[in-house]
């Protein structure tokens, strides 16, 4: 995709080195508006130096990058106040309760805290809201600290492994907050590791390998460029029967079904994990 109207941010052969270690050699992406866009890659592929150069925490060496249809150098404090990012590093005051914290966030963001009641209610701490951080559960800090990142509405937010550490439950709470993100039309940057997360949360996916895009597309367009040449037949009396994709397979699969032997009948696709593993050769 290479149109820029619609685009929220892209980044255009980008490179950057880190002495003489190339991080991130030539990315080219567009991410456009109102999609949550996945950025995938194994450990050190580049995906967290890609949203600081995102969010200007870093310069490329070289190429160009868009943020709001603007060359990102001459990006205002009021764009700025359009992103909301989650990291890692993401602070909450530990001696604070859940809501001052947001409270401060909202200050920082020059708005008032009127909103707040309503986004703890919809992520359902509403009744802790006077929970000190330092209390909290990992999955509650985690939900406090996306809705920081939320606190001023912004329209684009960067969200680096966001459920990385939590337990299913929480995840799931995380993963309803990305729904409701996308159902609000919020564009979403979202680097993670779970790829059952990437396919479920995820529009449009890139898999990043040793700082280069090795491919790029819908999750279902990945694992079907991915397809291998099988179709699985399970049969009634002959067990499991594996057919290549081609002519002659058609006169085979008609005859078991003519006979009634047919139980199953299915194309082998891989799924996302061995589409990712098959193109960085690394587990995540
Ligand atoms: N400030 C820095 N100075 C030198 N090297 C760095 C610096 N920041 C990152 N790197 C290196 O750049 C590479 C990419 O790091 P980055 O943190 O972007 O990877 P990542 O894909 O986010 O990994 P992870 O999934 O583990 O978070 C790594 O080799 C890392 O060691």
């Amino acid at each position: 995709m290479n149109g820029t109207h619609s685009a929220v941010l892209s980044m255009e052969g980008v490179c950057l080195s880190f002495g003489a270690k190339r991080v991130l050699d030539g990315l080219t992406f567009d991410v456009i508006r109102g999609e949550c866009f996945g950025f995938l890659g194994p450990s050190g592929a580049g995906k967290t130096t890609t949203i600081k150069l995102l969010t200007r925490q870093l310069t490329a060496d070289t190429g160009r990058i868009t943020l709001f249809g603007r060359p990102i150098e001459n990006a205002s404090g009021a764009d700025y106040n359009r992103i909301g990012i989650l990291s890692d590093t993401s602070a909450l005051y530990e001696r604070l309760t859940i809501e001052e914290n947001l409270r401060l966030y909202a200050q920082v963001r020059g708005r008032g805290g009127r909103g707040i009641p309503a986004l703890l209610e919809r992520v359902g701490l509403d009744r802790d809201r006077k929970t000190l951080i330092k209390n909290c559960s990992k999955g509650m800090r985690q939900r406090a600290a996306l809705l920081a990142t939320l606190v001023h509405s912004p329209e684009l937010v960067f969200l680096d492994e966001p459920t990385s550490g939590l337990d299913p439950a929480a995840r799931a709470e995380v993963h309803k907050m990305l729904a409701e993100l996308r159902r609000a039309g919020t564009t979403v940057f979202l680097t993670t590791h779970d790829m059952a997360e990437a396919e479920s949360c995820c529009d449009r996916l890139a898999i990043l390998n040793e700082g280069r895009i090795v491919t790029m597309g819908t999750p279902q367009s990945l694992t079907m460029e991915h397809a291998r040449n099988r179709l699985v037949v399970t049969t009634r009396t002959h067990g499991v029967v594996e057919l290549t994709k081609d002519a002659a397979s058609a006169d085979t699969v008609r005859d078991l079904l003519v006979v009634g032997e047919v139980l199953s009948l299915h194309s082998d696709e891989p799924n996302l994990e061995e589409v990712f593993l098959e193109l960085t050769g690394k587990e995540f």
